[in-house]
């Protein structure tokens, strides 16, 4: 497995506090990597610490193989982040800014680049009018394509949809995906795990500046038996061998779990209706990253959560 980012021991500490702590993240080349956790987990220090922006105070860190600390010159032309909001001058327009910024970091945009910049991000039809006139949303997908520029292979997205309104918040996700399928990694923060966990291919989850689980989301989030909506409770749970009162890790009055895999549905229908227990609705049970995040915090915390 090829890593884009890879983390050892990674530690950030501002006098006795540490902001992240031994972090050790495996990023693979080609993923969305959601990560995640609550305001002060220690996702801006990171993403700070893989641009180099910020030192560590232990533990190493590589982007495409080259090191952060030791190899700083190198990362510019591997990483494009969008950490904020960039500062964009509101009277130019969205084509002129990028041709400015680029100017700002020493070289020269051509016409068809920045065109093709705008294109990119959905801004083809906006790119002459000035960012003044812009929703928060166009102004965030102007900052991609301020990431884009030189077409780095490594993204950081630090908190891409926050303040946007659902269509500027889908807009970004659908960019999000259409990034990654021209074959760059994406890093992107975010403690919003429902939105996340609809298009990231990877997650991290931290708090208090550790981390808690990481894992591509498909093993994460796998079946964890199958949930049927039956006629008889009392009979479905008699026949199929279930133990009573599972209503709490099932989903409600009338449903019933077993702890089977997709595959045993056929068998486990059967038998049922062999029964006369009627089946109104079958389907797996998924975890969720919001359930998988509480799992996770809550072992830490000793299981006070639930
Ligand atoms: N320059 C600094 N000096 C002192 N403490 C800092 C500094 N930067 C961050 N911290 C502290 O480190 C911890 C992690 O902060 P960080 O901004 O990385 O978290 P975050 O997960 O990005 O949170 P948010 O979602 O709120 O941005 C916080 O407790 C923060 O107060």
């Amino acid at each position: 497995m090829d890593y884009a980012i890879r983390t050892e021991g990674l530690t950030k500490t501002y006098g006795p506090r540490a902001a992240v702590k031994d972090l050790s993240l495996e990023v693979p080349v080609g993923s969305v990597f959601g990560f995640l956790g609550p305001n002060g987990a220690g996702k801006t220090t990171t993403i700070r610490m893989l641009l180099g922006l910020v030192r560590p105070t232990s533990g190493t860190a590589t982007v495409m193989g080259v090191d952060v600390s030791r190899q700083r010159s190198k990362l510019s032309s591997l990483v494009g982040a969008i950490v904020e909001v960039p500062a964009f001058y509101m009277h130019l327009s969205g084509a002129e800014n990028l041709r400015a910024m680029a100017l700002s970091a020493g070289r020269e945009l051509p016409r068809a680049e920045s065109d093709r910049l705008l294109e990119q991000v959905g801004l083809s039809h906006d790119g002459k009018r000035a960012v003044k006139q812009y929703s928060l949303g166009m102004k965030q997908r102007l900052g991609l394509a301020v990431a884009l520029m030189g077409d780095p292979p490594v993204l950081f997205l630090d908190e891409p949809t926050n303040g946007l309104d659902p269509d500027g918040a889908r807009e970004i996700r659908e960019l999000i995906v259409s990034l990654r399928q021209a074959g760059r990694t994406l890093f992107v923060s975010s403690h919003l795990l429902q939105e996340v966990e609809r298009f990231c291919t990877d997650v991290a989850i931290v708090q208090n500046g550790e981390l808690r689980i990481q894992g591509p989301v498909e093993t994460l989030l796998a079946s964890r038996g199958i949930e049927l909506r039956v006629s008889s409770m009392d009979r479905a749970r008699a026949i199929l061998n279930l133990p009573a009162a599972q209503e709490a890790q099932g989903a409600g009055p009338g449903w019933v779990l077993t702890e089977g895999a997709d595959s045993a549905v056929p068998a486990t229908l059967r038998k049922l209706l062999q029964a006369d227990v009627d089946v109104f609705e079958v389907r797996p049970k998924r975890s969720s990253l919001e359930q998988l995040f509480f799992e996770a915090t809550a072992a830490a915390q000793g299981g006070l959560r639930q």
